[in-house]
């Protein structure tokens, strides 16, 4: 079946580069990157949140086609939670994403799936659409258990949400033994885990509202691989890390997830 998705590559820039690096970087993507790309990809940066404000100054000032979105957001629109930053907030900041669920959060900050559940509700009510990871390690990934485990965490992550609230939402495959690694998951993997996701989500949504939501892989993502996983059937796209902090190397990247050619 051919794709009516459009791809979406979006730049996690982890615990990266302060505000006046962030205008460095997205100044940097934007003039490596044509117009013309944004018409058949979606290109997004996920900064820290302090460099969010310098970002979206920058995109709105500059009319930029990039978007730009939030690493996590508290499960609460406001009150006595010292350090936490609300969906609300990040809405006011123009994020179009809030990644959600990342395994870096799961792991270090002990989140549940009940925690992601409630995250993904505070973003879908402020009209934004959640990046919610899965993705399994290698003991999961060797007794060949990847697939019901990645297929829970999607439905743990979702549950109780209207159809309507499901088609805004945004899927990353990140297996965890790839990310940061080098060990990129091959493309057959990739699709594999990505079109389980999509069969879980036809199941309990409906062809529908699976066909339209964008499943994108995550792990190792550089320029080298980006085509052959977007080539796939269920791939919409990526998350990257490390390889979107280099402007250069990220713009061949969406020039590729956009079927080229290179710019
Ligand atoms: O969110 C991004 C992923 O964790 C992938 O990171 P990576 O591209 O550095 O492996």
């Amino acid at each position: 079946m051919s794709k009516s998705r459009q791809p979406l590559l979006a730049g996690n820039w982890k615990m990266n580069l302060n505000h006046l690096e962030a205008i460095a970087l997205v100044q940097k993507i934007a003039f490596a990157l044509p117009e013309k790309y944004f018409d058949k990809v979606e290109v997004a940066v996920i900064p820290p949140f302090t460099d969010l404000r310098s970002v979206q100054t920058l995109i709105d000032g500059d009319k930029l086609l990039l978007r730009h979105g939030a690493q996590d957001v508290s499960q609460h629109d406001s009150g006595a939670y010292t350090g936490d930053v609300s969906a609300p907030m990040l809405a006011k900041l123009g994020c179009d994403y809030v990644v959600v669920g990342h395994s870096e959060r799961r792991e270090h900050h002990g989140e549940t799936d009940e925690l992601i559940n409630r995250k993904v509700r505070a973003v879908l009510k402020h009209e934004m659409s959640p990046i919610l990871c899965v993705g399994e390690g290698s003991d999961v990934r060797e007794a060949g258990d990847h697939v019901s485990y990645c297929t829970n965490q999607l439905i743990e992550g979702l549950k109780g949400l209207k159809q309507e609230q499901v088609r805004r939402a945004v899927i990353a495959y990140e297996p965890v033994w790839a990310i940061g690694t080098g060990k990129v998951a091959t493309a057959e993997d990739a699709q594999e885990v990505c079109g389980a996701l999509r069969a879980a989500l036809t199941e309990k949504y409906g062809a529908e509202i699976a066909e339209e939501v964008r499943v994108l892989y995550g792990g190792s993502v550089k320029s080298s691989n980006i085509a052959d996983l977007v080539g796939r059937d269920d791939v919409d796209g990526a998350l990257v890390g490390g390889a979107s902090l280099n402007g250069d190397e990220f713009a061949k990247m969406s020039a590729l997830a956009a079927g080229g050619p290179l710019p």
